[in-house]
């Protein structure tokens, strides 16, 4: 009898079983291979967009990674991103499982930006694209106005506290973008970015995103871990009571003022989600949780972008000479400028689109997935594949732009558009993807652009900007999250003539919201 050593001879089956699994990615599913078991894991790393654009290089506009069990399919390049969000927009228009999204904030019904697609995030989407329609936006002209007026103030005020050395505006911008939403949300502001009020708001905020970041939770790719996971989720469970506290407290303030409030701003959000609830479309969590997600997905992106658009202004003063310019010759040093002015104002249209182009708040989009098996140019997407738009490779390596790293707003001086009208544009001609595409395309978008060019517009006019004094501002390194913000750096926001002051402390602009004191 033949003597057979099992055990070797099992361990290599297991080990040819598992590298076959493994190995089941087919040629036509291009990606690096990873390692058994954990996959492409411990690869990502805290930004993942640079392995995710380096891989893209190697391995095409189209690649898949394994996350433990997960499969990510990672899209690089317009055609891909055009293709996969709009043109098969139902097929891939839900957002994947996540146990703190999915489970814990959303409680499978709940809220807007991590529902499935179906008629729940549908009547959630009516509600965000009555609230932020174009024509809903325009009306709330002089919220933006009187914000962006306001946010030129603060950064006088802190140009005479900090001199040469110049400060960094984050918090300026983040308590910019918070009283824009709560003014078309709720009806009232705050005086000042030190205000209980939005402190609380951007407190809440950090710990969503940190709770929300895939990292946080590695049960999701790790099932074994589940477990060993409660007290993450307890956790998560925590902030989330935050942020529904937090929203309920503003609801009732609004409910309490409604009358005075709806006269000035007929179409704010409080409003329309008191007739869906009292019609019974929306359960009392449903509208803390909406109402809570718009400073989820309006504000840290907003102020993020503000952010790096004013780094970047410190470092090209070629491109602030010439807005200077066109400033000057279309709106003067007599007066301020208003919307009205916008339309005359295409170099600085061009950029605040060149900006959102080479450093939005985050170089990936938001993740979306597919209900069912589906397949990409003939490549199977498995149901629940995490699909993923990797929006700065899109905007780098597959751009169809000459030199598209670069900060180059005169690429778009041929055709000056909104950031509305690029990303509604026709496709093909798209190479913005900064707000995402198709059924689940951003409906903060005319706020947000609305917002930012007022807010770029004042700020132009105003100031000159500079670097502080020693300050070699970079523009490469971000801090890792859901958005990336850029290193807080120092600049300098010097007036640009002694009429600047006096217009804007002399600004009789009055916001449609009730201003609060510091609560
Ligand atoms: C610069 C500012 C902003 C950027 C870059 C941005 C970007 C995005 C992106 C990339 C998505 C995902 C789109 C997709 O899946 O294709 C999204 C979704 C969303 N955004 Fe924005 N956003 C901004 C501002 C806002 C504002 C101001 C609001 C609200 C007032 C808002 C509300 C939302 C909501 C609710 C969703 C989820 C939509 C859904 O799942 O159907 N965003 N945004």
């Amino acid at each position: 009898m033949i003597y057979l050593p099992w055990q070797p001879i099992a361990s290599a089956g297991l080990a040819w079983f598992i590298y076959k699994i493994y190995k089941a990615r087919t040629p036509e599913r291009p990606g690096p291979p990873g390692i058994p078991f954990l996959g492409n894991l411990l690869e990502i790393g805290p930004l993942p967009h640079i392995p995710f654009t380096k891989w893209a290089q190697k391995y095409g506009d189209v690649f898949f990674l394994k996350m433990g069990p997960l499969e990510w399919m990672i899209i690089n390049s317009p055609e891909a991103l055009h293709e996969v969000l709009s043109r098969r927009g139902a097929t891939f228009a839900s957002r994947p499982h996540q146990t703190m999204l999915s489970d814990v904030a959303s409680e499978g019904r709940d809220g807007i930006v991590g529902l499935s697609y179906g008629p729940v995030w549908k009547m959630a989407r009516r509600v965000f694209t009555t609230v932020f329609s174009k024509s809903s936006v325009q009306a709330y002209e002089p919220i933006l106005t009187h914000e962006a007026r306001s946010l030129c103030r603060a950064l006088i005020e802190d140009n005479r506290v900090h001199g040469s050395k110049g400060f960094s505006t984050r918090f300026h911008h983040q308590w910019h973008s918070f009283n824009v939403i709560i003014s078309v949300c709720f009806g009232f502001r705050v005086n000042s970015y030190t205000d209980s009020l939005c402190q609380l708001q951007l407190k809440i905020n950090h710990q969503l995103f940190q709770a929300l970041d895939p990292k946080y939770y590695l049960a999701d790719f790790l099932p074994f871990l589940r477990p060993f996971s409660m007290k993450k989720k307890r956790e998560m469970k925590k902030v989330m009571d935050n942020t529904l506290d937090f929203s309920k407290r503003l609801y009732d303030r609004y409910k309490e003022n409604k009358e005075r409030i709806d006269a000035k701003i007929p179409t704010n959000m409080c409003k329309y989600i008191q007739e869906l609830q009292d019609a019974g479309e929306l359960r009392e969590r449903n509208v803390y949780l909406l109402l809570g997600e718009t400073f989820a997905a309006g504000l840290d992106t907003a102020s993020t972008s503000l952010t790096w658009l004013s780094l970047i202004l410190a470092t090209r003063p070629d491109v602030q000479k010439k807005a200077h310019d066109e400033l000057d010759r279309i709106v003067g040093r007599n007066r301020l400028p208003t919307q009205e002015d916008i339309d005359s104002l295409p170099y600085i249209r061009c950029i605040l689109q060149e900006s959102v182009r080479v450093r939005g708040p985050s170089p990936l989009g938001l993740t979306r997935t597919c209900l069912e098996d589906s397949e990409y140019r003939g490549m199977l997407v498995r149901k629940g594949t995490w699909i993923i738009p990797n929006v700065h490779a899109t905007h780098s390596v597959y751009s169809h732009l000459d030199d598209p790293t670069s900060f180059v707003p005169e690429r778009w001086e041929s055709n000056p558009k909104s950031l509305v009208e690029e990303t509604m544009g026709k496709q093909g001609t798209r190479e913005i993807w900064t707000f995402g595409g198709g059924r689940r395309v951003c409906p903060g978008l005319h706020l947000a652009n609305a917002s930012l060019i007022q807010a770029l517009t004042h700020i132009l006019w105003s100031f000159t900007l500079v670097p502080g004094d020693g300050v070699n501002i970079d523009l490469d390194e971000m801090e890792e999250g859901l958005t990336n913000l850029p290193l807080e750096q120092m600049v300098r926001y010097i007036p640009r003539g002694e009429h600047v002051e006096p217009l804007l402390s002399a600004d009789r602009q009055v916001s449609l919201a009730d201003t609060l004191s510091n609560e």
